[in-house]
């Protein structure tokens, strides 16, 4: 555990989600290859919503070396693969579908083989050791990049206000089945996993984000889930918004550079 109080969150407002979408290629194009050159791999968990869209600026881009990413979902909806409520489905058909990545690097939850929630998380848990527990000794994994969105409620993940799961110390995927938003079973990665990483990276764009956004970082206190995602020292916390986001926020944004 670090000494260190974690760093105060880095939040990038772009003008336009053209802009927003481009920097943030550029950004995980950087981390990629940091990640890549110190280790020779590049882990990363995502999630749905909107997310998958967000990262069109990845297709056709040269300097993603899609061989050398080991993908994770963030959280996933207990539902078949091909179900249009998976996660999975969703980011193939956005992403992964148009680019190189082969498939044995992207880490499903898939319901075809289990369906008991328990078994299903502890089985997420045992592909996470796989990746994680031989090649860095730490108690979490240490995760490059974490993408996220963040709901209207403030849930990020499958983590939402006021659920026990938002006490969990000590795994590394829970699951619920009782998700307030449809559907109600979900795996989902645990605070301490998302709270381990290198990078989190929160995306929000448009004014139906503006109210909650100004709730969760002018006003952590009040404890939302995407509140609590403060990447232990030396983790670094950004929010990448467009400017309809951020109308409301009293916190500065800080220029962009690579
Ligand atoms: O699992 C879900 O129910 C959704 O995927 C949800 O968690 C979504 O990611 C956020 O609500 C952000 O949504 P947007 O990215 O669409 O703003």
């Amino acid at each position: 555990m670090s000494h260190y109080p974690p760093n105060p969150p880095v939040l990038h407002s772009f003008p336009s989600s053209d802009l927003l979408m481009s920097s943030l290629a550029s950004f995980i194009v950087k981390v990629q290859k940091e990640s890549i050159d110190k280790k020779g791999r590049f882990t990363i968990a995502i999630s749905g919503g909107s997310l998958p869209k967000q990262l069109n600026g990845l297709v056709g881009n040269p300097a993603v070396k899609w061989d050398h990413w080991q993908v994770f979902y963030a959280d996933e909806r207990v539902v078949p693969l091909s179900d249009p409520d998976s996660n999975h489905l969703l980011c193939t058909n956005e992403l992964f579908n148009k680019v190189p990545i082969p498939k044995e690097n992207i880490h499903t939850i898939d319901v075809s083989h289990l369906n008991d929630l328990e078994e299903l998380s502890d089985a997420y848990e045992k592909e996470l050791i796989k990746e994680f527990a031989q090649k860095d000794s730490a108690r979490f994994p240490v995760f490059d990049l974490i993408l996220l969105g963040m709901g209207p409620d403030g849930h990020t993940a499958s983590l939402f206000p006021g659920h026990d799961l938002l006490a969990d110390e000590d795994r590394w995927v829970a699951y619920l089945d009782d998700s307030p938003k449809p559907p109600p079973k979900r795996i989902t990665l645990t605070f301490p996993v998302i709270n381990h990483a290198a990078r989190v990276v929160f995306v929000a764009a448009g004014a139906g984000k503006a109210d909650i956004l100004s709730k969760v970082l002018d006003k952590p206190e009040e404890g939302l889930p995407a509140s609590r995602v403060r990447p232990v020292h030396p983790g670094q916390l950004f929010w990448f918004v467009d400017q309809a986001a951020a109308a409301k926020l009293q916190i500065p944004s800080s220029e962009f550079r690579l």
